[in-house]
């Protein structure tokens, strides 16, 4: 069983069309992320699936239960860390918490809040009032109250933006944590470098579409452009080389290889023309590059 599928959804806002049938399943045990620019549908799809938004046509499940028809199994099932800040400012993080065990009917959870407190670095604000927190303490008692019934499935809506660098590590420390103690995960996040190195499978979500949804080291295997950058004794480009020209900087060739087979050739140009090779770096295309690429040529898998 998947822990969330998404099968066929639709959703549109008046004459806006947000989600136009978006299909894929999240693993048990996934380190997901959902990417896509602004107004991709993102957040539209954990309203979705969080009970928040209904959608027009579509199932939607959580740990097999149907987010409509099973509502209370599915909302048990997940805990979501919304992108804003929703709280009530006159209770206490403590209270905070434990209220929110309360609405899922869990009592006497004050050892599991102790444990979230203290690994989210908030046991010294657990009496505070909410209103008196920095807006980084709140973030951490809203990722903290996503996560006091213990759900299987955990979503995190742009947990880490506007967040200190201190904040992103105590929260990434905790959430592999709980990933590796079995937790599903899926984040949205505008980080690609986190998404890049926290996560295992990666979807790219535009205009309420899906355009591709893969095993991140296939996707970054997948997209086998490399960039050269070559310094040459004499500094002169070969004319069969041009096309590949993408920049001239430090006094060096900055050139887009369409894969690493092309290399070959473009050292047997410069060996043609009697040109030595002082100086080769090659990089291989990260995370951003492919899914700034992909997004471009609105690719359709
Ligand atoms: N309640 C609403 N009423 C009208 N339009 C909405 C509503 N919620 C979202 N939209 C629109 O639906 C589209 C998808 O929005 P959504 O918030 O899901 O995108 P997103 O991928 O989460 O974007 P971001 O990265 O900016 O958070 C956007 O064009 C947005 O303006």
């Amino acid at each position: 069983m998947s822990a969330i599928v998404f099968d066929d959804v639709f959703k549109r806002y008046g004459a806006l069309q947000a989600l136009s049938g978006v299909s894929f399943c999240v693993e048990p045990g996934d380190f997901f992320a959902l990417l896509g620019p602004n107004g991709a549908g993102k957040t539209t799809l954990i309203s979705i699936l969080g009970g928040l938004a209904h959608a027009d046509a579509g199932r939607v499940t959580v740990m097999g239960h149907d987010v409509v028809r099973d509502y209370r199994a599915a909302r048990r099932a997940v805990g979501i860390v919304p992108q804003e800040l929703v709280f009530d400012p006159f209770f206490t993080v403590r209270e905070t918490l434990r209220f929110q065990s309360g609405y899922f009917g869990i009592r006497h959870n004050d050892d599991w809040i102790d444990e979230i407190l203290a690994s989210l670095g908030l046991s010294a604000k657990a009496d505070s009032n909410m209103r008196a927190l920095s807006g980084g303490m709140k973030r951490r008692v809203m990722v903290a109250q996503a996560l006091v019934h213990r759900p299987p499935v955990i979503v995190l809506d742009e947990p880490t933006a506007g967040v200190d660098v201190e904040l992103r590590q105590t929260l990434w420390a905790f959430i592999r944590r709980l990933n590796e103690a079995g937790h599903t995960i899926v984040l949205t996040t505008h980080y690609l470098e986190e998404a890049e190195e926290l996560c295992n499978r990666i979807a790219m979500l535009k205009e309420g579409r899906l355009l591709a949804l893969e095993d991140k080291h296939a996707l970054m295997k997948r997209d086998k452009a490399r960039s050269l950058f070559l310094r040459l004794e004499p500094a002169r480009l070969p004319a069969a080389l041009a096309p590949l020209l993408t920049a001239e900087r430090d006094e060096g060739y900055a050139l887009k290889l369409s894969g690493p087979d092309a290399l070959a050739g473009v050292l047997a140009a410069l060996q043609a023309d009697g040109i030595r090779v002082r100086d080769i770096e090659v990089d291989k295309p990260d995370l951003e590059d492919i899914f700034v690429d992909m997004m471009r040529q609105g690719r359709m898998d």
